[in-house]
């Protein structure tokens, strides 16, 4: 049985989607350990907890193997402290598994990292198409002053591993305000992988 194919419309500025399967929100409440100045998260949470942070759109096929996952992530702006709204951040569950994110509206940047600590950022913006090869860590960070929109895609049976991040205290850098820009620096929090750590993930890709 084949499926019927489908056309979805995005809204570019919303990030709305049509014909998605589900939609989902962080809030800030959900974020907790992400960012590096605790006092000014717990002050922000406390404040307004049920902040919308990022909001996603997606259409999951039916099948388990060979499809892909696509829809839309909408950011808002903000920053915690010095350090802007970002997403989890993962790697996929099955390492090997790849990415692409669209610029809808907006402007930030991808944060990618490999299991081994190398760090790559790439700029997203309107009509630039970022790719995220297999076996990378990747975050999105909002880092305009209006709502960041990309439109992605993956394969379905990618899975996403958040644990990765936790084990090593945060990703290895952090984005943070720069005047009126961005800059990269050094996650103070950081800890290395393990060799045993860096096999492991390889593994799942095998
Ligand atoms: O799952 P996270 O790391 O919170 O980030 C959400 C982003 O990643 C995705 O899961 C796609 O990999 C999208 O939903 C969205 O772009
Ligand atoms: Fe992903």
């Amino acid at each position: 049985m084949h499926q019927t194919p489908t056309a979805h419309v995005i809204d570019p500025g919303s990030g709305h989607m049509s014909a998605a399967t589900g939609r989902y929100e962080k809030r800030i409440s959900d974020l907790a350990g992400l960012y590096e100045d605790a006092a000014a998260f717990e002050a922000f949470a406390a404040e307004d907890p049920a902040r919308i942070v990022y909001a996603v759109h997606e259409a999951r096929p039916l099948q388990s193997s060979g499809d892909l996952i696509f829809g839309t992530t909408w950011m808002q702006p903000g920053r915690i402290g010095r350090e802007f709204f970002m997403t989890r951040g993962h790697i996929h569950a099955t390492a090997n598994r790849p990415e692409t994110y669209y610029g809808e509206s907006g402007e930030g940047l991808m944060l990618m990292e490999s299991p081994e600590g190398e760090t790559q950022i790439l700029e997203v913006r309107p009509r630039v198409l970022v790719y995220v090869p297999p076996m990378w860590i990747h975050r999105s960070v909002n880092t305009g002053g209006t709502p960041l929109v990309m439109s992605f895609c993956y394969p379905c049976d990618s899975g996403q591993d958040y644990g990765i991040i936790e084990r090593s205290g945060g990703m290895a850098t952090r984005i943070v305000a720069d005047g009126s820009g961005w800059k990269a620096v050094e996650n103070a929090a950081y800890r290395p992988r393990s060799l045993a750590e860096i096999d492991a993930v390889l593994a799942t890709a095998a």
